[in-house]
């Protein structure tokens, strides 16, 4: 560490009555008075944001959902290719949830974590398969240094009747909304789904049939109907002091197929990596950002790529985004799909199983784009 940051870590010392009060997330903190970033939340030098990296100009490619039915499909279908090819990402628009859904679910995570402390740790826990999870950091278990975000996590596993008891309870109306918003988001989900399988040449049925490019598991083929995995993961990004000295979420990669991302309208914050630089999505008004995860880039056998994104903070705003993380149930094995591999694309990934996946990302090894790349197959010719 150079001598400047350690300089600058004397100035931010805590104490350890404030090291278990890191526990309980930002939002406590704050509550607190601090006016300072505590230690616990500086990061070294070279990982800290730099502003004047980020570029705005970059054209995120803009999907236009209605197009997709009708006469359109087929150049909304090459759009989606290029996009999941070149950027991992794109934005949605015209996506057909209604703006009442979309409203109240951002309206009543603001007023969840607005709740007294003791009301939000109620849902602390550090299991990761639990159906509600409340929480900070980025993986508070294992991170040196924490980022500046809480959360709560809402599992839709196995199915909304059985987890909707466990869900906060208050404000009163949060499992409405939320409920309302996961089922929307699936079925959004299960039709880009559809679009990005048509552009990679396979197809989506109903059911699990032999002819389907979905089965379940066997042939590294994976399912990706009803039963598929959803979680809810609403963050909550208080404004920060001292901004330049932390990330509200470190470079990650989603695990999932695709995460679609609700994030405030007025508040920029999620960056994305292209070509080696750190480039801001800008809010677009009624839109969803889309991102390839994971599963879907080995999925693919490499063809799309999942993209590397991070979330800056700001000195006077807080900003809050609800993301719908999907991918395949919990018992699947993900592996790219047969029909994918020739002798011109021989195999790239290892298949693996879903907890496999979960333990890694839950790991103090977990880092960038880490797991991915323990999953590459290489080939010396
Ligand atoms: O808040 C954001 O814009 C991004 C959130 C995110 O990356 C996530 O929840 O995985
Ligand atoms: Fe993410």
């Amino acid at each position: 560490m150079g001598l400047v940051v350690e300089a600058e870590i004397e100035n931010h010392q805590t104490t350890s009555s404030e090291q278990i009060q890191y526990q309980m997330g930002v939002r406590s903190l704050l509550e607190r008075g601090i006016t300072r970033v505590p230690t616990k939340y500086i990061l070294p030098q070279e990982e800290r944001p730099n502003g004047d990296s980020d570029i705005h100009d970059l054209n995120i490619p803009v999907i236009d959902f209605a197009q997709l039915h009708g006469s359109t499909r087929s150049q909304v279908i090459s759009s989606l290719a290029k996009a999941c090819q070149e950027y991992g990402i794109f934005q949605l628009v015209n996506h057909g949830i209604e703006a009442d859904v979309i409203h109240r679910m951002v309206d009543v995570s603001t007023r969840f974590f607005d709740l007294p402390s003791n009301e939000r740790s109620k849902y602390m826990s550090k299991d990761m398969f639990s159906p509600v999870r409340y929480g900070t950091s980025f993986n508070q278990n294992n991170d040196k240094v924490f980022c500046w975000r809480d959360f709560l996590k809402l599992s839709c596993h196995p199915c909304l009747p059985e987890v909707l008891p466990h869900w906060p309870s208050s404000p009163v109306d949060l499992r409405e909304a939320a409920v309302n918003f996961s089922k929307s988001t699936k079925f959004l989900y299960l039709m880009l789904m559809e679009a990005i399988l048509e552009s990679l040449g396979l197809k989506m049925g109903e059911t699990s049939r032999d002819d389907d490019d979905i089965n379940n598991g066997k042939d590294g083929s994976i399912k990706f109907e009803d039963q598929g995995s959803q979680l809810i993961v609403v963050n909550c990004y208080p404004s920060c002091p001292e901004p330049e000295l932390t990330l509200g979420m470190p470079p990650h990669s989603d695990y999932g197929l695709l995460t679609l991302l609700l994030q405030d309208a007025q508040v920029e914050g999620l960056q994305i990596q292209h070509e080696g630089r750190w480039i801001t999505v800008k809010p677009l008004l009624n839109s969803f950002v889309v991102n390839v995860g994971d599963h879907l880039e080995i999925f693919s056998n490499g063809k799309y790529k999942s993209v590397l994104h991070r979330v800056v903070v700001n000195s006077s705003k807080s900003r809050i985004s609800v993301a719908s993380l999907h991918s395949v149930p919990f018992n699947c094995m993900v592996g790219p799909s047969p029909k994918l591999i020739d002798k011109a694309n021989p195999k790239r990934y290892k298949d693996t199983d879903f907890s496999t996946f979960l333990h890694h990302i839950a790991s103090r090894e977990h880092n960038n784009k880490s797991f991915l790349e323990s999953r590459k197959l290489f080939f010396t010719s």
